[in-house]
């Protein structure tokens, strides 16, 4: 505890200072007016002095005048002279008939003096009774000198006497106010200085004898009564400190809670994006394990031992199972594969109101889905449960059901808004699935559709056989791989004979018929995959026959002509018999017979020529194709006058 320092200054001496200062005006005011009295009474005295002298004076010197008793009057002169008071004694005799006589003595060194004073006696005498005579006078002057003597010894002992009596007063003042104020003050200076919140409780009492009812009490009341007030004060102030502490750590309780809470539900978002991600990556013939794989994390992350999807089941208006998981030691269920439609009503009725339905227990299941229905969801050994709704617009794509094996105080809220976020994503991914399963079948059909238009832009429309476009891409990779691979490839180019007649005979409706039987007689005979059957004119057809050498096309072109004669198709007009027949061309190429397609097919059509010209029905191979230069340019080829 610190103590106060001892004040510089004292309030005592502070007081006795101005108590003598009051005291010096005073005694010069007192001092003042006292000697002014004191003046007044040394003239009075003197002058009664003065009177007095005169009247033990007045007979002496009248008798003395009187008996003409000079010795006399000199010696009463002197005498009345040395009186201290008298300045000067001038006696004037009047002697009848002579001179008057003055006779003067004075004190040494007196000065006349308009302040001090003077008396003037007639002086006479009565020799006898009733008779009285004029003798002179007699003036006698005060000495001022005496008058200024006698104030200064009044003046000093009125200024000592004054300020014995200042003094005295100032030190009783200061010893008084020492003993009942000055150490008073003090200890209550020190008693406030010495305060804390601790020693508020401590009273002020000051060591005065008797009970005292003065200012000082009314002090250490008031210093008192601050106590009494601060105390309540701290105390109220440490009530609210403690009031403010406990909302504090109320409210950091809240943060803590609401982090944690936030944080459960970021995890939970994170969760369910990451389950959408794996959905819309998720090949579609494998979207239900997917799906699966989803219940089962958002079951695992509940804490749920058993999780199921269910969907509505038209047929009988309940609901029927769809996907289903149960932790390992699980009690696995044989119940609730089907749920009648009047089971789940009451359920369905909840749903329809609110989203999402959770029961912490088995008894608040009972309460909402009934005790029947809960005793069978009970048999799936689950006590707690939540049901939500997996709904999108006017789409219903069913509901979720998630069991936990024990009883909880109530389903938290990131657990609640996983499950809802769970049914949003989910119904979002079916939505997103059955889209995409629609693109892709549309794909797939626009696909068909495409290779179905690309077959017909190279088929022949007539025959179905590949038509000229289709021979032309296919002709020169043929000739290049046979080149490269160093493998014959043959060429077979067949016409049906007098087909013009045929037209004219049986009219070009039965022709085209004829040029469709013929087609297919074709097709019938040519058996490898690689070879490639096509229409190149109106009744002419060319088969490229890949590594095929002259023999084995030549045998193929015997099995064509006896197809098309098997297929027995009449013509009536024909010169070479009943039936249609063919004349067929044959050429092979070899790397070192031709150097392009267009040679090897001159020189199959040039063999087709010299088919027709020999007699038709038949086959002509052509000679090895050596050279350009090999081939006649000038003989007439029968492709040309097709064209
Ligand atoms: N019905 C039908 N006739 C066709 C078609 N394309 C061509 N023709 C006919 O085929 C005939 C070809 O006659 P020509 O070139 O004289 O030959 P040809 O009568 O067969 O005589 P050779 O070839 O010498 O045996 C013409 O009458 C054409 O109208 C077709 O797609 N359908």
């Amino acid at each position: 505890m610190r103590r106060l320092p001892k004040p510089k200054e004292s309030l005592g001496v502070q007081l006795v200072l101005a108590i003598l200062g009051f005291c010096l005006v005073f005694t010069v005011l007192t001092v003042a007016v006292r000697t002014w009295w004191a003046w007044q009474a040394g003239v009075a005295a003197m002058s009664a002095e003065l009177t007095l002298i005169e009247q033990v004076y007045r007979r002496t010197l009248s008798k003395a005048i009187w008996e003409m008793d000079r010795e006399s009057l000199e010696t009463h002169l002197a005498s009345a002279a040395k009186v201290p008071s008298v300045g000067r004694v001038a006696l004037t005799i009047t002697p009848a008939h002579r001179a008057p006589e003055v006779i003067d003595r004075r004190q040494e060194g007196w000065v006349a003096s308009g302040v001090a004073p003077a008396r003037r006696l007639v002086l006479a005498y009565e020799p006898f009774p009733g008779s009285s005579e004029t003798l002179g006078e007699l003036l006698l002057f005060g000495d001022e000198r005496v008058l200024w003597s006698r104030l200064g010894e009044e003046v000093s002992a009125i200024v000592t006497t004054q300020i014995i009596q200042s003094l005295l007063l100032a030190s009783l003042i200061l010893l008084v106010f020492r003993r009942s104020v000055t150490v008073h003050v003090r200890r209550i200076a020190n008693h406030l200085g010495q305060l804390t919140p601790v020693t508020l409780g401590q009273r002020l009492s000051l060591d005065r004898p008797g009970h005292r009812d003065d200012e000082l009490s009314l002090l250490v009341a008031g210093v008192n009564q601050l106590q009494d007030n601060l105390s309540d004060y701290l105390e109220q102030q440490q009530r609210y400190e403690s009031e403010l502490a406990q909302h504090r750590d109320r409210l950091a309780d809240l943060v803590r809670e609401r982090t944690a809470e936030l944080e459960a539900l970021a995890a939970a978002q994170q969760l369910v994006l990451t389950l959408s991600n794996r959905l819309i990556h998720a090949p579609y013939d494998a979207f239900d394990k997917h799906l699966l794989g989803c219940l089962r994390e958002v079951a695992q992350r509940l804490g749920a031992t058993m999780a199921a999807w269910y969907v509505r089941d038209d047929a009988t208006g309940g609901y029927a199972l769809y996907l289903h998981w149960q932790a390992a030691g699980a009690v696995p269920s044989s119940h609730l594969q089907r749920v009648a439609a009047d089971d789940w009503q009451q359920l369905q009725a909840v749903l329809d109101r609110d989203e999402l339905v959770d029961t912490p227990s088995r008894a608040a299941l009972a309460q909402t889905i009934g005790a029947g229905e809960a005793a069978r969801v009970a048999d799936w050994g689950i006590e707690a449960a939540a049901f939500t709704e997996l709904r999108g617009g006017d789409e219903h794509f069913g509901l979720l059901m998630f069991g936990k094996p024990q009883a909880v105080v109530a389903w938290q809220p990131d657990e609640r808004a996983l499950l809802a976020m769970t049914a949003q994503m989910l119904v979002h991914s079916v939505r997103h699935k059955t889209q995409l399963i629609d693109i892709v079948q549309g794909q797939q059909a626009l696909r068909a559709v495409n290779a179905q238009l690309a077959e017909l832009a190279r088929s022949d429309a007539l025959t179905g056989l590949a038509n000229r476009r289709h021979f032309d891409e296919a002709k020169e990779l043929e000739f290049r791989r046979g080149q490269r691979l160093q493998q014959p490839l043959s060429l077979l180019v067949c016409d049906i004979d007098h087909f013009k007649l045929y037209n004219d005979t049986y009219g070009h409706a039965r022709g085209d018929e004829c040029l469709l039987a013929v087609a297919e007689a074709i097709r019938s005979s040519v058996r490898r995959a690689g070879d490639l059957v096509a229409r190149i004119g109106g009744k002419e057809f060319a088969i490229l026959l890949s590594a095929t050498d002259e023999a084995a096309a030549l045998a193929l072109a015997e099995r064509i002509l006896g197809s098309v004669r098997d297929a027995a198709i009449a013509h009536a007009g024909s010169d070479e018999g009943p039936f249609v027949t063919l004349s067929i061309g044959l050429a092979v190429s070899t790397s070192q017979r031709a150097n392009d397609f267009d040679a090897l097919f001159r020189a199959a059509d040039a063999a087709l020529y010299r088919a027709k010209a020999g007699g038709r029905n038949r086959v002509v191979a052509a000679a090895p194709v050596a050279s350009e230069a090999a081939l006649d340019p000038h003989q007439p080829s029968d492709k040309e006058e097709m064209r």
